[in-house]
């Protein structure tokens, strides 16, 4: 982690909790997992159904985790592979600002901007009443969107930087949707890790 930029947002909204953190770790750092990831994670592309409909994923996943529960969402259950080295000591840096345990990480490798995720709550019963995820983003800079499901004029984005941590806390996964939308602009790859709590 990178003692010299404690910079952190906290943003006001209704119903969710949501801190940004532009350099947990520094370009650097942040580089070099994103190329040990890359590398050394098991990805895979999964079908998805969605209102009826079976596509590819628009984007490849892995799941590890320090217990056995898999973890299911649009039709898809995913069997975690025991946590890495790598994996176990960025969950380690991510728990104490967070100030929570997480079991289970999610990984996402967007390989370019034709890649995304489509609006979504991280609301499975197997995550709890009102979860806290922390997501991890190394690599090329992406936007991610959030909508409050009824309240209108909630809606922004943040740019996810590299090396940069968000905690969605509180009500977020009740009360709001966020996605990665494609891009048409000629970026590179981005991988971004969600950590959970899969009891
Ligand atoms: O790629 C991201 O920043 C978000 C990923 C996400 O929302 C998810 O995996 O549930
Ligand atoms: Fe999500």
């Amino acid at each position: 982690m990178d003692l010299f930029s404690t910079g952190k947002t906290e943003f006001q909204l209704p119903q969710a909790e949501l801190t940004y953190f532009p350099n947990f770790y520094n370009l650097h750092e942040a580089n070099n997992l994103f190329e040990i990831l890359k590398e050394s994670i098991n990805w895979q592309q999964d079908d998805i159904t969605l209102f009826g409909k079976t596509h590819l994923q628009p984007r490849l996943t892995s799941l590890y985790a320090n217990n056995e529960k898999s973890y299911s969402y649009s039709n898809i259950t995913m069997q975690p592979k025991i946590f890495t080295k790598e994996l176990e000591d960025i969950k380690n840096a991510i728990e104490k600002v967070a100030k929570t345990e997480f079991s289970t990480v999610l990984l996402n490798r967007y390989r370019s901007g034709s890649d995304s995720n489509g609006w979504h709550a991280d609301n499975e019963k197997e995550l709890g009443k009102n979860p806290i995820i922390a997501t991890l983003s190394l690599g090329a800079p992406r936007y991610f969107h959030f909508k409050h499901r009824s309240l209108k004029a909630e809606s922004h984005k943040i740019l996810l930087g590299s090396g940069s941590l968000l905690i969605m806390g509180g009500e977020m996964q009740r009360y709001w949707l966020h996605q990665i939308p494609k891009t048409k602009k000629d970026i590179g790859e981005r991988i971004n890790l969600t950590f959970r709590k899969i009891a």
